[in-house]
Protein backbone atom coordinates (compact mmCIF):
# COMPACT_ATOMS: atom_id res chain seq x y z
CA UNK A 1 0.00 0.00 0.00
CA UNK A 2 1.48 3.41 -0.76
CA UNK A 3 0.48 7.02 0.72
CA UNK A 4 0.06 10.32 -0.95
CA UNK A 5 -0.48 14.33 1.04
CA UNK A 6 -4.07 15.39 1.21
CA UNK A 7 -2.52 18.43 -0.62
CA UNK A 8 -1.15 16.52 -3.75
CA UNK A 9 2.66 17.91 -3.35
CA UNK A 10 4.89 15.55 -1.16
CA UNK A 11 6.65 12.28 -1.84
CA UNK A 12 4.50 8.85 -2.13
CA UNK A 13 5.71 6.74 0.95
CA UNK A 14 5.36 3.30 1.72
CA UNK A 15 3.23 2.32 5.32
CA UNK A 16 6.59 2.51 7.02
CA UNK A 17 7.94 5.84 5.53
CA UNK A 18 4.31 7.68 6.11
CA UNK A 19 4.30 6.31 9.58
CA UNK A 20 7.65 7.24 10.54
CA UNK A 21 7.16 10.94 8.28
CA UNK A 22 3.77 11.81 11.04
CA UNK A 23 3.04 15.05 8.60
CA UNK A 24 3.50 15.22 4.74
CA UNK A 25 6.37 17.54 3.87
CA UNK A 26 3.66 20.08 2.16
CA UNK A 27 2.13 20.33 5.58
CA UNK A 28 -1.22 17.47 4.05
CA UNK A 29 -1.45 14.04 5.56
CA UNK A 30 -1.00 11.14 4.20
CA UNK A 31 -3.92 8.71 3.37
CA UNK A 32 -3.89 5.36 1.56
CA UNK A 33 -3.81 5.66 -2.34
CA UNK A 34 -7.06 3.47 -1.91
CA UNK A 35 -9.32 2.22 0.44
CA UNK A 36 -8.58 -1.65 0.56
CA UNK A 37 -11.98 -3.27 1.17
CA UNK A 38 -13.15 -6.38 3.07
CA UNK A 39 -15.52 -8.53 1.55
CA UNK A 40 -19.08 -9.53 3.25
CA UNK A 41 -17.39 -13.02 3.92
CA UNK A 42 -14.74 -11.46 5.15
CA UNK A 43 -16.05 -9.50 7.71
CA UNK A 44 -18.24 -12.75 8.84
CA UNK A 45 -15.16 -14.31 9.57
CA UNK A 46 -14.06 -11.78 12.13
CA UNK A 47 -16.93 -12.94 14.23
CA UNK A 48 -15.27 -14.85 17.71
CA UNK A 49 -11.97 -13.86 17.09
CA UNK A 50 -9.82 -11.82 19.29
CA UNK A 51 -9.05 -8.32 19.25
CA UNK A 52 -5.79 -8.58 18.39
CA UNK A 53 -6.78 -11.33 15.06
CA UNK A 54 -9.15 -8.67 14.54
CA UNK A 55 -6.56 -6.36 14.63
CA UNK A 56 -4.34 -8.08 12.18
CA UNK A 57 -6.98 -8.75 9.54
CA UNK A 58 -8.42 -5.46 9.52
CA UNK A 59 -4.87 -3.67 9.63
CA UNK A 60 -2.96 -6.04 7.12
CA UNK A 61 -4.37 -4.78 3.63
CA UNK A 62 -2.51 -1.21 5.21
CA UNK A 63 0.37 -2.28 5.80
CA UNK A 64 1.69 -3.75 2.26
CA UNK A 65 5.41 -4.86 2.17
CA UNK A 66 6.52 -3.09 5.61
CA UNK A 67 5.85 -5.69 7.78
CA UNK A 68 4.73 -9.69 7.58
CA UNK A 69 1.65 -10.76 8.90
CA UNK A 70 3.04 -12.57 11.53
CA UNK A 71 5.09 -9.53 12.78
CA UNK A 72 1.78 -7.49 12.33
CA UNK A 73 0.34 -10.36 14.42
CA UNK A 74 3.40 -10.45 17.53
CA UNK A 75 3.10 -6.80 17.71
CA UNK A 76 -0.60 -6.80 17.95
CA UNK A 77 -0.56 -9.66 20.72
CA UNK A 78 2.01 -7.11 22.39
CA UNK A 79 -0.07 -3.59 22.25
CA UNK A 80 -3.01 -5.12 23.24
CA UNK A 81 -1.26 -7.44 25.92
CA UNK A 82 -1.34 -4.65 28.38
CA UNK A 83 -4.85 -3.86 28.32
CA UNK A 84 -6.60 -4.55 31.52
CA UNK A 85 -9.59 -6.18 30.26
CA UNK A 86 -9.42 -9.33 27.99
CA UNK A 87 -11.86 -8.17 25.29
CA UNK A 88 -9.52 -5.12 25.28
CA UNK A 89 -12.67 -2.91 23.87
CA UNK A 90 -15.63 -4.44 25.50
CA UNK A 91 -19.34 -3.49 25.22
CA UNK A 92 -21.58 -2.94 27.67
CA UNK A 93 -25.46 -2.42 26.79
CA UNK A 94 -27.34 0.38 28.03
CA UNK A 95 -30.97 0.15 27.13
CA UNK A 96 -32.86 -2.11 23.99
CA UNK A 97 -30.52 -0.80 21.25
CA UNK A 98 -27.94 1.39 23.32
CA UNK A 99 -24.41 0.09 23.94
CA UNK A 100 -21.00 1.56 24.88
CA UNK A 101 -17.61 0.30 23.31
CA UNK A 102 -15.30 0.88 26.42
CA UNK A 103 -12.00 2.20 25.03
CA UNK A 104 -10.70 2.95 28.26
CA UNK A 105 -8.87 -0.28 29.18
CA UNK A 106 -5.61 0.67 28.12
CA UNK A 107 -2.07 1.74 30.07
CA UNK A 108 -3.73 5.93 30.51
CA UNK A 109 -7.23 4.97 30.86
CA UNK A 110 -8.54 6.71 27.40
CA UNK A 111 -8.69 5.56 23.87
CA UNK A 112 -5.44 6.80 22.26
CA UNK A 113 -4.08 4.08 24.13
CA UNK A 114 -5.52 1.42 20.98
CA UNK A 115 -3.12 3.08 18.55
CA UNK A 116 -0.50 4.50 20.72
CA UNK A 117 0.94 1.04 22.63
CA UNK A 118 0.85 -0.04 18.56
CA UNK A 119 2.75 3.31 17.24
CA UNK A 120 4.99 2.83 20.25
CA UNK A 121 6.09 -0.62 18.70
CA UNK A 122 5.92 0.31 15.10
CA UNK A 123 8.00 3.17 15.84
CA UNK A 124 10.48 0.67 17.46
CA UNK A 125 10.44 -1.99 14.43
CA UNK A 126 10.70 0.80 11.50
CA UNK A 127 13.92 2.02 13.35
CA UNK A 128 15.40 -1.29 14.52
CA UNK A 129 18.78 -1.26 12.47
CA UNK A 130 19.07 2.42 11.61
CA UNK A 131 21.26 4.65 13.21
CA UNK A 132 18.20 7.52 13.22
CA UNK A 133 16.89 9.08 16.42
CA UNK A 134 13.41 10.41 16.31
CA UNK A 135 12.07 13.88 17.78
CA UNK A 136 8.59 12.96 18.47
CA UNK A 137 6.81 16.42 18.60
CA UNK A 138 3.15 15.93 19.60
CA UNK A 139 0.39 18.64 20.98
CA UNK A 140 -2.33 17.47 23.91
CA UNK A 141 -5.76 18.65 25.28
CA UNK A 142 -4.71 15.62 27.86
CA UNK A 143 -5.10 11.95 26.53
CA UNK A 144 -3.11 11.91 23.70
CA UNK A 145 -0.12 13.37 25.90
CA UNK A 146 0.21 10.23 28.55
CA UNK A 147 -1.13 7.64 26.05
CA UNK A 148 1.90 8.60 24.02
CA UNK A 149 4.72 9.08 26.75
CA UNK A 150 3.50 5.57 28.17
CA UNK A 151 3.96 3.96 24.52
CA UNK A 152 7.62 5.21 23.85
CA UNK A 153 8.66 5.84 27.51
CA UNK A 154 12.58 4.68 27.98
CA UNK A 155 12.56 3.50 24.35
CA UNK A 156 15.79 3.96 22.80
CA UNK A 157 16.16 6.56 19.51
CA UNK A 158 12.93 7.93 20.56
CA UNK A 159 12.47 11.27 22.15
CA UNK A 160 9.00 12.54 23.16
CA UNK A 161 8.13 16.42 23.45
CA UNK A 162 4.97 17.08 24.40
CA UNK A 163 2.40 20.23 24.77
CA UNK A 164 -0.24 20.85 26.41
CA UNK A 165 -2.35 23.58 27.23
CA UNK A 166 -1.41 25.20 30.81
CA UNK A 167 -4.22 24.86 33.39
CA UNK A 168 -6.65 23.61 30.43
CA UNK A 169 -6.57 19.26 31.17
CA UNK A 170 -7.63 17.45 34.47
CA UNK A 171 -4.89 16.87 36.87
CA UNK A 172 -5.32 13.43 36.39
CA UNK A 173 -4.29 14.09 32.91
CA UNK A 174 -1.49 15.95 33.59
CA UNK A 175 -0.06 14.35 36.39
CA UNK A 176 -0.15 11.17 33.65
CA UNK A 177 2.15 12.70 31.42
CA UNK A 178 4.25 15.08 34.23
CA UNK A 179 5.32 12.14 36.37
CA UNK A 180 6.77 10.39 33.97
CA UNK A 181 10.31 11.00 34.68
CA UNK A 182 12.10 8.85 31.93
CA UNK A 183 15.26 10.77 30.22
CA UNK A 184 13.23 10.55 26.73
CA UNK A 185 10.12 12.38 27.77
CA UNK A 186 10.01 16.17 27.82
CA UNK A 187 6.27 17.77 28.81
CA UNK A 188 5.71 21.52 28.19
CA UNK A 189 2.89 23.43 29.33
CA UNK A 190 1.97 26.00 26.80
CA UNK A 191 0.67 29.10 28.12
CA UNK A 192 -2.50 28.97 25.25
CA UNK A 193 -5.30 26.54 24.42
CA UNK A 194 -5.10 23.15 22.24
CA UNK A 195 -5.24 24.69 18.90
CA UNK A 196 -2.35 26.84 19.68
CA UNK A 197 -0.17 23.80 20.43
CA UNK A 198 -1.12 21.89 17.49
CA UNK A 199 -0.80 24.69 15.83
CA UNK A 200 3.25 25.07 16.77
CA UNK A 201 3.27 21.32 16.27
CA UNK A 202 2.36 22.06 12.45
CA UNK A 203 4.78 24.95 12.45
CA UNK A 204 7.96 22.52 13.46
CA UNK A 205 7.20 20.28 10.80
CA UNK A 206 6.67 22.68 7.95
CA UNK A 207 9.79 24.67 9.31
CA UNK A 208 12.67 23.58 6.94
CA UNK A 209 15.27 24.78 9.15
CA UNK A 210 13.54 22.99 12.33
CA UNK A 211 12.22 19.66 10.46
CA UNK A 212 15.73 19.35 7.96
CA UNK A 213 17.82 19.15 11.68
CA UNK A 214 15.91 16.72 13.57
CA UNK A 215 14.12 13.79 12.44
CA UNK A 216 10.73 14.80 13.37
CA UNK A 217 7.48 12.52 13.83
CA UNK A 218 4.00 12.68 15.46
CA UNK A 219 2.04 10.69 17.41
CA UNK A 220 -1.12 12.97 17.32
CA UNK A 221 -3.97 11.27 14.68
CA UNK A 222 -2.22 13.36 11.83
CA UNK A 223 -0.16 10.15 11.70
CA UNK A 224 -1.76 7.41 9.63
CA UNK A 225 -0.93 4.64 11.68
CA UNK A 226 -3.64 6.09 14.62
CA UNK A 227 -6.26 6.26 12.67
CA UNK A 228 -5.51 2.76 10.89
CA UNK A 229 -5.54 1.12 14.36
CA UNK A 230 -8.41 3.32 15.20
CA UNK A 231 -10.28 1.92 12.67
CA UNK A 232 -10.60 -2.12 13.95
CA UNK A 233 -12.50 -1.35 16.90
CA UNK A 234 -15.55 -0.35 14.40
CA UNK A 235 -15.61 -4.01 12.95
CA UNK A 236 -15.01 -5.50 16.50
CA UNK A 237 -18.33 -4.21 17.66
CA UNK A 238 -19.83 -4.09 15.19
CA UNK A 239 -19.77 -8.22 14.51
CA UNK A 240 -20.50 -8.34 17.50
CA UNK A 241 -23.97 -6.85 17.36
CA UNK A 242 -24.69 -8.31 14.01
CA UNK A 243 -22.71 -6.92 11.55
CA UNK A 244 -22.34 -7.33 8.82
CA UNK A 245 -25.97 -8.44 8.27
CA UNK A 246 -27.04 -5.68 10.20
CA UNK A 247 -25.70 -2.18 9.56
CA UNK A 248 -24.58 -0.22 13.18
CA UNK A 249 -24.42 2.97 14.19
CA UNK A 250 -21.90 4.82 16.23
CA UNK A 251 -22.14 7.86 18.75
CA UNK A 252 -18.22 9.48 18.78
CA UNK A 253 -17.31 12.50 21.16
CA UNK A 254 -15.40 14.29 18.61
CA UNK A 255 -12.48 16.88 18.60
CA UNK A 256 -9.82 16.58 15.98
CA UNK A 257 -12.03 14.22 13.90
CA UNK A 258 -9.57 11.50 14.13
CA UNK A 259 -11.67 9.19 15.90
CA UNK A 260 -14.90 9.56 14.02
CA UNK A 261 -12.77 9.21 10.90
CA UNK A 262 -11.75 6.07 11.90
CA UNK A 263 -15.67 5.06 11.27
CA UNK A 264 -15.65 6.26 7.92
CA UNK A 265 -12.24 4.46 6.98
CA UNK A 266 -14.32 1.29 8.42
CA UNK A 267 -17.46 1.96 6.27
CA UNK A 268 -14.87 2.79 3.42
CA UNK A 269 -13.42 -0.57 3.73
CA UNK A 270 -17.18 -2.45 3.39
CA UNK A 271 -18.56 -2.66 7.06
CA UNK A 272 -22.18 -1.35 7.09
CA UNK A 273 -22.30 1.34 9.05
CA UNK A 274 -25.86 3.33 9.09
CA UNK A 275 -24.59 6.37 10.84
CA UNK A 276 -21.98 8.25 12.20
CA UNK A 277 -22.74 10.86 14.72
CA UNK A 278 -20.67 13.72 15.23
CA UNK A 279 -20.78 14.87 18.70
CA UNK A 280 -19.11 17.99 19.84
CA UNK A 281 -19.35 20.00 23.08
CA UNK A 282 -19.56 24.00 22.64
CA UNK A 283 -17.00 23.82 20.90
CA UNK A 284 -19.01 22.88 17.86
CA UNK A 285 -16.94 24.10 14.47
CA UNK A 286 -18.06 20.36 13.44
CA UNK A 287 -21.25 20.69 14.00
CA UNK A 288 -21.34 23.96 12.10
CA UNK A 289 -19.64 22.65 8.97
CA UNK A 290 -21.74 19.16 9.14
CA UNK A 291 -24.85 20.99 9.55
CA UNK A 292 -24.71 24.32 7.51
CA UNK A 293 -20.91 23.98 5.41
CA UNK A 294 -19.50 26.49 7.18
CA UNK A 295 -15.92 25.62 8.80
CA UNK A 296 -15.00 28.71 10.76
CA UNK A 297 -13.17 28.55 14.01
CA UNK A 298 -14.27 30.16 16.45
CA UNK A 299 -12.34 31.11 20.34
CA UNK A 300 -12.01 27.78 22.15
CA UNK A 301 -14.09 27.65 25.31
CA UNK A 302 -12.54 25.48 27.96
CA UNK A 303 -15.90 23.17 29.48
CA UNK A 304 -15.71 19.79 31.45
CA UNK A 305 -14.34 18.03 28.21
CA UNK A 306 -11.44 19.56 28.26
CA UNK A 307 -9.88 16.65 25.46
CA UNK A 308 -12.55 17.96 23.01
CA UNK A 309 -12.16 21.70 23.70
CA UNK A 310 -10.37 22.08 20.10
CA UNK A 311 -11.78 24.45 17.32
CA UNK A 312 -9.56 23.45 13.81
CA UNK A 313 -10.16 19.58 13.91
CA UNK A 314 -6.90 18.44 11.98
CA UNK A 315 -8.30 15.41 10.46
CA UNK A 316 -11.39 17.21 8.87
CA UNK A 317 -8.89 17.60 5.93
CA UNK A 318 -8.64 14.16 5.02
CA UNK A 319 -12.20 14.02 4.62
CA UNK A 320 -12.54 16.51 2.59
CA UNK A 321 -9.53 15.46 0.32
CA UNK A 322 -11.89 12.00 -0.25
CA UNK A 323 -14.87 13.67 -0.70
CA UNK A 324 -13.63 16.24 -2.68
CA UNK A 325 -12.20 13.82 -5.40
CA UNK A 326 -8.72 13.26 -3.84
CA UNK A 327 -7.64 16.14 -5.63
CA UNK A 328 -4.57 17.45 -3.73
CA UNK A 329 -3.62 20.38 -5.08
CA UNK A 330 -7.23 22.02 -4.90
CA UNK A 331 -7.69 21.11 -1.23
CA UNK A 332 -4.20 22.73 -0.74
CA UNK A 333 -5.42 25.81 -1.89
CA UNK A 334 -8.62 25.07 0.32
CA UNK A 335 -6.71 24.42 3.20
CA UNK A 336 -4.21 27.23 3.15
CA UNK A 337 -7.03 29.61 2.83
CA UNK A 338 -8.65 28.25 6.14
CA UNK A 339 -5.41 28.42 7.66
CA UNK A 340 -4.75 32.11 6.76
CA UNK A 341 -8.53 33.56 7.58
CA UNK A 342 -9.26 30.79 9.93
CA UNK A 343 -12.58 29.74 8.23
CA UNK A 344 -13.84 28.16 4.68
CA UNK A 345 -17.00 27.07 3.34
CA UNK A 346 -17.35 23.49 1.96
CA UNK A 347 -17.81 22.78 -1.42
CA UNK A 348 -21.70 21.14 -2.17
CA UNK A 349 -19.71 17.91 -2.92
CA UNK A 350 -18.04 18.00 0.06
CA UNK A 351 -20.93 18.71 2.02
CA UNK A 352 -23.04 16.61 0.24
CA UNK A 353 -20.64 13.52 0.52
CA UNK A 354 -20.33 14.23 4.33
CA UNK A 355 -24.60 14.41 4.67
CA UNK A 356 -24.69 10.44 3.33
CA UNK A 357 -22.79 9.38 6.15
CA UNK A 358 -22.26 11.39 8.96
CA UNK A 359 -24.95 13.71 11.03
CA UNK A 360 -23.79 16.27 14.02
CA UNK A 361 -24.88 17.28 17.29
CA UNK A 362 -23.96 19.67 19.26
CA UNK A 363 -24.16 18.96 23.39
CA UNK A 364 -23.76 21.32 26.03
CA UNK A 365 -23.25 20.99 29.78
CA UNK A 366 -26.72 20.50 31.23
CA UNK A 367 -27.41 18.19 28.64
CA UNK A 368 -23.78 15.83 29.19
CA UNK A 369 -24.65 15.85 32.68
CA UNK A 370 -28.26 14.30 31.93
CA UNK A 371 -26.88 11.94 29.98
CA UNK A 372 -24.38 10.96 32.87
CA UNK A 373 -27.22 10.25 35.15
CA UNK A 374 -29.30 8.83 32.74
CA UNK A 375 -26.46 6.11 32.40
CA UNK A 376 -26.06 6.23 36.34
CA UNK A 377 -29.99 5.77 36.36
CA UNK A 378 -31.04 2.94 33.68
CA UNK A 379 -27.74 0.87 33.40
CA UNK A 380 -25.51 1.33 36.55
CA UNK A 381 -22.81 3.21 34.78
CA UNK A 382 -20.57 5.75 35.56
CA UNK A 383 -19.36 7.33 32.61
CA UNK A 384 -16.52 9.44 31.93
CA UNK A 385 -17.92 13.15 30.52
CA UNK A 386 -16.96 13.03 26.69
CA UNK A 387 -18.96 9.93 26.60
CA UNK A 388 -21.57 11.64 27.76
CA UNK A 389 -21.38 14.44 25.45
CA UNK A 390 -21.97 11.13 22.76
CA UNK A 391 -24.29 9.40 24.63
CA UNK A 392 -26.74 12.09 24.11
CA UNK A 393 -26.08 12.97 20.85
CA UNK A 394 -27.29 9.09 20.45
CA UNK A 395 -30.06 9.00 22.62
CA UNK A 396 -31.34 12.56 21.02
CA UNK A 397 -30.29 11.11 17.56
CA UNK A 398 -33.96 9.51 16.20
CA UNK A 399 -31.78 7.17 14.41
CA UNK A 400 -32.99 3.12 14.16
CA UNK A 401 -30.35 1.40 14.68
CA UNK A 402 -28.42 -0.51 17.17
CA UNK A 403 -26.66 2.45 18.14
CA UNK A 404 -22.73 2.45 19.96
CA UNK A 405 -21.41 5.06 21.75
CA UNK A 406 -17.80 5.54 21.76
CA UNK A 407 -16.37 5.47 25.74
CA UNK A 408 -12.97 7.06 24.88
CA UNK A 409 -12.06 8.00 29.14
CA UNK A 410 -12.39 6.25 32.00
CA UNK A 411 -14.39 8.21 34.20
CA UNK A 412 -11.60 8.78 36.88
CA UNK A 413 -9.79 10.97 35.00
CA UNK A 414 -12.56 13.84 35.11
CA UNK A 415 -13.59 13.26 38.67
CA UNK A 416 -14.66 16.76 39.26
CA UNK A 417 -16.79 16.74 36.48
CA UNK A 418 -18.16 13.24 37.83
CA UNK A 419 -19.23 14.36 40.56
CA UNK A 420 -20.62 17.06 39.69
CA UNK A 421 -22.87 15.09 37.37
CA UNK A 422 -23.69 12.24 39.61
CA UNK A 423 -22.64 12.74 43.45
CA UNK A 424 -20.17 10.55 43.13
CA UNK A 425 -16.31 10.17 42.60
CA UNK A 426 -14.87 7.52 40.37
CA UNK A 427 -12.06 5.88 41.99
CA UNK A 428 -8.62 5.72 39.96
CA UNK A 429 -8.24 1.92 38.78
CA UNK A 430 -4.96 0.59 40.53
CA UNK A 431 -2.85 1.39 37.91
CA UNK A 432 -2.20 4.53 38.58
CA UNK A 433 -3.78 4.58 42.18
CA UNK A 434 -0.61 6.53 43.50
CA UNK A 435 -0.67 9.00 40.85
CA UNK A 436 -0.99 12.09 43.34
CA UNK A 437 2.33 10.68 45.06
CA UNK A 438 4.00 10.81 42.06
CA UNK A 439 6.53 13.72 41.53
CA UNK A 440 6.01 15.91 38.47
CA UNK A 441 8.66 17.48 35.96
CA UNK A 442 7.51 19.73 33.52
CA UNK A 443 8.63 23.16 31.82
CA UNK A 444 6.16 26.10 31.28
CA UNK A 445 6.57 28.58 28.26
CA UNK A 446 5.19 30.93 26.18
CA UNK A 447 3.20 29.68 22.91
CA UNK A 448 5.88 30.90 20.37
CA UNK A 449 7.60 29.18 17.63
CA UNK A 450 10.81 30.27 18.96
CA UNK A 451 9.98 29.70 22.64
CA UNK A 452 9.98 26.54 22.01
CA UNK A 453 11.51 25.20 19.01
CA UNK A 454 14.85 27.21 21.40
CA UNK A 455 13.59 24.75 24.28
CA UNK A 456 13.55 21.30 22.23
CA UNK A 457 16.43 22.49 20.14
CA UNK A 458 18.69 22.00 23.65
CA UNK A 459 17.30 18.98 24.07
CA UNK A 460 16.92 17.03 20.84
CA UNK A 461 19.56 14.89 19.18
CA UNK A 462 20.05 15.97 15.63
CA UNK A 463 20.27 14.26 12.37
CA UNK A 464 23.69 12.34 11.99
C1 LIG B 1 -11.64 11.37 25.99
C2 LIG B 1 -11.67 11.90 24.61
N1 LIG B 1 -12.82 11.84 23.92
C3 LIG B 1 -12.92 12.31 22.67
C4 LIG B 1 -11.84 12.90 22.04
C5 LIG B 1 -12.01 13.40 20.64
O1 LIG B 1 -11.45 12.49 19.73
P1 LIG B 1 -10.91 12.98 18.32
O2 LIG B 1 -9.89 14.04 18.60
O3 LIG B 1 -10.34 11.79 17.69
O4 LIG B 1 -12.09 13.54 17.59
C6 LIG B 1 -10.62 13.00 22.72
C7 LIG B 1 -9.42 13.59 22.11
O5 LIG B 1 -8.96 13.25 21.09
C8 LIG B 1 -10.54 12.46 24.01
O6 LIG B 1 -9.37 12.46 24.66
N1 LIG C 1 -8.09 15.15 22.38
C1 LIG C 1 -6.75 14.92 22.05
C2 LIG C 1 -6.22 15.99 21.15
C3 LIG C 1 -5.23 15.44 20.19
O1 LIG C 1 -5.91 14.56 19.35
P1 LIG C 1 -5.17 13.50 18.45
O2 LIG C 1 -6.14 12.37 18.39
O3 LIG C 1 -4.96 14.14 17.16
O4 LIG C 1 -3.90 13.09 19.09
C4 LIG C 1 -5.94 14.74 23.32
O5 LIG C 1 -6.52 14.26 24.29
O6 LIG C 1 -4.78 15.02 23.38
Amino acid sequence: MRYVSTRGDAPELDFAGATLAGLARDGGLYVPTEWPTLTRDDIAALAGLSYAETAVRVMLPFVGDSLSEDELRALCETAYGRFSHKGVTPLVQLDHDQWLLELFHGPTLAFKDVALQLLGLLFERFLTGTSERLTIVGATSGDTGSAAIDAVAGRENIDIFMLHPAGRVSDVQRRQMTTVLSPNVHNIAIEGDFDTAQALVKAMFNDPGFSGRFRLSAVNSINWARLMAQVVYYFYAAVRLGGPDKAIAFSVPTGNFGDVFAGYVAAQMGLPIARLIVATNVNDILHRALSTGDYSSATVTPTATPSMDIQVSSNFERLLHDLGGRDGLALGDQMRGFESSRAMRLTNAQQQGAASLFQSARVDADRMAQAMRWACDNAAQTIDPHTAIALAAALDSGIDAPMVTLATAHPAKFPDAVERAIGTRAPLPPRVGDLFEREERYVTLPATFEAVTAWIAERATPRA
